[in-house]
């Protein structure tokens, strides 16, 4: 099999929050189209990507919150994300609000799966690194509550052979953490999939907000290079329900480069040709993690406090 991957970042922009999961759909399966017609392969859409992102609302009433998640994937309104992979040979990373029943009791995960080209989940991953708060703030202009909505992901990071390649998945704040990529490197990723909802207002320090397109480059192609993995972010973007979302999805290298990026804040497809191999330039060299890594002296890494 080739080790030549053509990838799509699939950036969407606003889903207002009386949007349809029928009409969000439509326009997830009209981005899968453009990307088998430029001959992508895999199509990375974003973070809870099927509805508006509720965290930004305090909600006491649970079935309100409950009416953002999924219970089945796929489901009813779902299902046409997993005809159109099958009949146009494009699989895809999903994030979605996953509301599963482990032993009899309600679990709430931010999630993501990864949908081979045949339909199939091959690879799910729930969010670890939940940003925000839980507790109703109302001196901020828009809540950000996934610490309320969410528990933390209870699966570790992991990767999956797919695609000719070892891939691997995380969430949004995720890509801030140094750990999440170096854990997925450690695992053999060969790509890292990414998809984000960063609003450009940051409530607790306003004097950053200029600097949010700046941080999220940042992280994520330090963590590329330093991994030597390929990653692609994917945002929703634009205003959505008078909040703004930070755009600027990107497929980089594992050089650290930016090799292609969103110009939009709307529904936007980028694709880039992704060689798999190109992982060794960096991993064979100077981050040989077998021959200049000293895990001995890490050891507070992994300790908590
Ligand atoms: N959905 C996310 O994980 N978003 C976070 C991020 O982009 O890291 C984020 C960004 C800004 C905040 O005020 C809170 C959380």
């Amino acid at each position: 099999m080739s080790r030549k991957l053509i990838v799509g970042a699939a950036q969407m922009g606003p889903i207002a929050r009386n949007e349809s999961r029928k009409q969000t759909v439509a326009r997830m399966v009209d981005l899968m189209r453009q990307a088998h017609a430029r001959g992508a392969r895999l199509v990375v859409f974003p973070e809870l990507a099927l509805t508006t992102f509720f965290p930004r609302w305090f909600m006491q009433d649970q079935s309100e919150v409950d009416a953002f998640f999924e219970r089945e994937m796929p489901g009813p309104e779902t299902r046409p994300l997993f005809e159109a992979a099958r009949e146009l040979g494009v699989g895809f990373y999903l994030g979605y609000a996953e509301l599963a029943q482990q032993e009899g009791k309600p679990r709430h995960f931010n999630t993501s799966i990864l949908v081979d080209t045949s339909g199939k989940v091959v690879g799910k991953y729930r969010k670890i690194h939940l940003p925000g708060h839980s507790q109703h703030e109302p001196w901020r202009p828009f809540q950000h509550l996934e610490k309320r909505y969410f528990e933390p992901g209870d699966m570790g990071f992991g990767t999956w052979k797919a695609f000719g390649g070892t891939m691997g998945m995380a969430l949004c704040n995720d890509r801030r953490w140094p750990e999440t990529y170096r854990m997925l490197a450690l695992q053999g990723a060969e790509l890292m999939m990414l998809g984000y909802n960063t609003p450009i207002h940051y409530p607790p320090v306003p004097e950053h907000d200029h600097l949010q397109g700046f941080h999220n480059h940042l992280c994520m192609q330090a963590g590329a290079y330093q991994n030597g993995l390929w990653v692609v972010g994917v945002a929703k973007a634009g205003k959505e329900e008078g909040c703004e979302l930070l755009g600027q999805s990107c497929i980089i290298a594992p050089t650290g480069e930016i090799v292609a990026m969103a110009g939009s804040q709307e529904d936007e497809l980028i694709t880039y040709e992704c060689d798999l191999d190109r992982t060794r330039e960096i991993r064979e060299h100077i981050f040989n993690f077998q021959l200049h890594r000293r895990p001995e002296t890490y050891g507070l890494i992994t300790e908590s406090g």
